[in-house]
């Protein structure tokens, strides 16, 4: 090999724009098998690095890498903010989960997290299924969110979360924590969607909703009197409250000025398709649940899970993120500044606090 290629190697690692300040990073590879992962363990202050393993048909090794560094940061922050005592970490599998992933692979995979020794724990993520994650169990215990280790799908206590969130998203805008007669358009009404909508339901609220997948919104018609609209209309009903619990980067330059909600809360990841869109939302007026702060329920569930599973506590530590957020929002108000980097703000504070090292 020679300098030239030796250079460009080392600045496509050492150099990534997403290498912040990860502890260890490893090219998890199994000939037999076919596998090929990236195991990035972001900072293991607070404890161990727990986060999901995507399976995911990358393009090629670089988008792997960025995702994987992305991911496992944001999720030392997540973490955190939950008050949770684990470090972030991620896992990415290059491969297509329909055509190429096989349990020899999620086998193998879980070989490469046993030598990890405990400093990372993976979970299920996009492209993994309940049964992958019984093959990975097979060779570690470093592994949530099994049979054996919890308390199944963690999709009902996201939406818990993100209800409490809602809640104390209203308390700050209204002054009322009361959903009785409130307008909240939801976008996605998949395993959280659905959920949260059933329980606004219950609250009193009046549903606005909308999903590309025509029959789960002829069900929340039926069963909650909502209102349907098209999909591409969610974010700019008439409502009192906007949920996205579909996709990333719905708030962006192009939907942020038409959003008529006085509120944004929902479960989705990523909804910010930037920085600036935070503050674009600061200046309409508009408060924003900060994602990863709000969807922290179904992390928290598979964090804290025990086999057979009495879920009180889970539950007890999931409604806390209404707390969390009006400390978030009545900071952002003090200091003038957006929701969501006083979330970042407070999560780097714990892991501050825990290693003054870092200051
Ligand atoms: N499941 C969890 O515990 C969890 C935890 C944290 C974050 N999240 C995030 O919450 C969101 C929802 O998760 P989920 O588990 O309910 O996923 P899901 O796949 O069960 O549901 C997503 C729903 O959104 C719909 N959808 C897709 N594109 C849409 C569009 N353009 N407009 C309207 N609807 C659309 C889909 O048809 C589906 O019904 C995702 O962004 C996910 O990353 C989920």
């Amino acid at each position: 090999m020679n300098a030239l290629h030796t250079s460009v190697h080392h600045s496509a690692v050492f150099d990534h724009p997403e290498m912040g300040d990860h502890e260890n990073i490893v090219f998890a590879k199994d000939k037999d098998s076919g596998l090929s992962a990236i195991i990035a363990v972001h900072d293991t202050t607070l404890g161990p690095a727990l986060g999901g393993c995507r399976v995911w048909p990358y393009e090629n090794p670089a988008d792997a890498l960025t995702d994987a560094l992305r991911l496992s940061r944001g999720m030392t922050y997540k973490n955190a903010l939950a008050g949770l005592d684990l470090g972030g970490g991620k896992a990415v599998i290059m491969a297509c989960p329909r055509k190429e992933k096989s349990a020899e692979m999620m086998e193998a995979f879980g070989r490469h997290v046993e030598r990890l020794s405990g400093t990372y724990i993976t979970a299920e993520d996009v492209g993994v299924s309940p049964e992958d994650m019984e093959a990975v169990a097979l060779h570690t215990d470093h592994v949530r969110g099994t049979s054996a280790t919890g308390l199944g799908d963690p999709s009902p206590y996201t939406a818990l979360g993100v209800f409490e969130g809602i809640k104390a998203s209203a308390h700050h805008v209204f002054g009322n924590r009361d959903l009785d007669g409130k307008t909240v358009s939801v976008q996605g009404l998949g395993h959280v969607g659905y959920d949260v909508a059933r329980q606004l339901h219950a609250a009193g609220a009046k549903l606005i909703v909308s999903d590309i997948h025509a029959p789960a919104v002829a069900r929340a018609v039926e069963e909650f009197g909502a209102n349907a609209v098209d999909p591409s209309e969610a974010h700019r009903a008439a409502a009192d409250i906007f949920v996205p619990c579909a996709l990333g980067a719905g708030l962006n330059a192009r939907t942020i000025p038409q959003i008529q909600a006085r509120i944004v809360a929902g479960a989705a990841n990523n909804q910010l398709q930037t920085p600036a869109d935070g503050n674009a939302l600061k200046e309409r007026g508009i408060l924003y649940a900060p994602d990863y702060a709000i969807n922290a329920g179904g992390v928290i569930s598979i964090a804290l899970a025990e086999p057979g599973g009495n879920d009180e506590h889970v539950r007890e530590k999931t409604r806390a993120i209404g707390e969390t957020l009006a400390l978030i929002f009545e900071r952002a108000k003090r200091e003038e500044t957006t929701p969501e980097k006083i979330a970042d703000k407070i999560a780097e504070e714990k892991l501050a606090s825990a290693n003054p090292r870092r200051n």
